[in-house]
C-alpha cells in the first residue's frame, strides 16, 4: 500500500515579466494567492528581486548581528510586544532573534544600526534597508492581488499607506546531543502578512486545517508568504492564519537563519463591508493592530486556542 503524499504548498511565480494588472497571468496569480491563503494560510512565492549580492550581504549582516555581545543585543527593546530581542530562554534554547521596526525607512534602519554599533555599520544598515524594501515590494504585490481577488481593491491604497514593516533576524543553532529539536514553538503570527526568507537550512513546519504538520521546503530564491491573525480577521475568517513552528534536524550541524518581514497596520483592522452578508455574518469587531499583540502578551492571550474570537469575536 502506498502512503499518501503530504499536501504541497501552492507555488506562485512573481518572476514573470508580464505580471501586470489586467493580464491573464495576473488574474491567475490573484486566484492562486487567495486559494493558497484560504486553504493553507500560506504559499511559496518565486521572486527574483533579491540578487545574489543582496542574498550574501543579508546573511553576512545576520552573522555580524548575532556575533555581537548579548549585552548589546538585549538593548533591542520595543514597547510593542514581540518586536525586540528574544534569546537566552531555557525553554527555547536554540533560538535568538532581533527586530528592526520601521525597517523600510532610513530612520528605522539607522536607529537600530546605531544602537547595535555606536560607531556605525554602514553595510549592515544598507543591506537591511535594501532587503526590507525588496520584500515590501512583494508584500505590496500580494496585498494588491488579495484585495483584487476579494473585489475590494478600492481599499488597497489606504491599506498600503497605513502598513509598517518589522524586519526580524532569526537564528536557530543546531541542537547538541540529547537536546530538544524544538527551535520555535507552535504559534500563529499576529502580523497582517509575514514573508520568510531562509538560508539553506530547513526547519519550518506548518499545520494544515486538518491538523497535519507539513515540512516546508523552499526552492532557491523563494519565500514563504504567510497570513497572520490580522489578515484572517480582515478576511472575515476565510483566510487561515496557520499554526507553524520550527524543528531542527536532530543530526544537523548547521545553523538556520531566517530573515522575516512582518507587516502591521497603523489604522484599524476591519472587515470590508463587501465581505459581510447574511451567509457570512461579521465575525470580528474592528481593532487596533498593536492591541492584538498586547492581548497576546497576557496569560489569557497566550493560552487561548482562538485568539481572534477571544480578542475581537462578535459572538
Ligand atoms: O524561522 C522561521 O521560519 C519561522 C519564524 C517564525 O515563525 C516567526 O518568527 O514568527
Ligand atoms: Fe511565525
Amino acid at each position: 500500500m502506498g502512503s499518501i503524499a503530504p499536501p504541497k504548498l501552492l507555488v506562485v511565480d512573481f518572476t514573470e515579466k508580464n505580471l501586470k494588472p489586467g493580464t491573464s497571468s495576473w488574474s491567475k496569480a490573484c486566484n492562486d494567492i487567495r486559494r493558497g491563503l484560504e486553504d493553507h494560510g500560506c504559499f511559496i512565492a518565486l521572486f527574483d528581486k533579491v540578487s545574489s549580492e543582496l542574498h550574501k550581504s543579508i546573511f553576512h549582516a545576520a552573522d555580524e548581528l548575532f556575533d555581537l555581545p548579548t549585552e548589546t543585543k538585549v538593548q533591542n527593546i520595543n514597547e510593542k510586544p514581540y518586536h525586540g530581542y528574544v534569546g537566552q530562554m531555557s525553554i527555547v534554547p536554540l533560538h535568538e532573534g532581533l527586530g528592526i521596526d520601521y525597517a523600510t525607512t532610513l530612520e528605522g534602519a539607522q536607529s537600530f544600526t546605531n544602537l547595535m554599533w555606536p560607531n556605525g555599520n554602514k553595510s549592515f544598515c544598507e543591506s537591511s534597508i535594501s532587503f526590507a524594501r525588496t520584500l515590501a515590494e512583494l508584500d505590496h504585490m500580494v496585498i494588491k492581488m488579495l484585495f483584487e481577488s476579494y473585489g475590494v481593491q478600492k481599499y488597497c491604497d489606504s491599506h498600503l499607506e497605513a502598513t509598517t514593516y518589522l524586519l526580524r533576524f532569526l537564528k536557530y543553532r543546531a541542537p547538541e546531543v540529547n537536546e530538544t529539536t524544538m527551535a520555535f514553538p507552535s504559534h500563529t503570527d499576529k502580523s497582517f502578512l509575514t514573508i520568510l526568507y531562509q538560508n539553506q537550512v530547513s526547519g519550518l513546519e506548518i499545520r494544515t486545517r486538518n491538523g497535519e504538520w507539513i515540512a516546508v521546503e523552499f526552492p532557491p530564491s523563494s519565500f514563504v508568504v504567510m497570513a497572520g491573525d490580522a489578515c484572517k480577521a480582515w478576511s472575515n475568517d476565510t483566510v487561515l492564519s496557520p499554526n507553524h513552528r520550527v524543528t531542527m534536524d536532530m543530526n544537523g550541524k548547521k545553523t538556520r537563519y531566517t530573515v522575516a518581514l512582518f507587516s502591521f497596520l497603523s489604522k484599524m483592522v476591519q472587515v470590508p463591508e463587501e465581505l459581510v452578508d447574511d451567509e457570512h455574518p461579521l465575525q470580528f469587531k474592528p481593532f487596533v493592530h498593536v492591541d492584538l499583540l498586547k492581548f497576546y502578551d497576557t496569560d489569557h492571550g497566550r493560552r487561548t486556542q482562538n485568539i481572534l474570537k477571544d480578542f475581537c469575536g462578535t459572538v
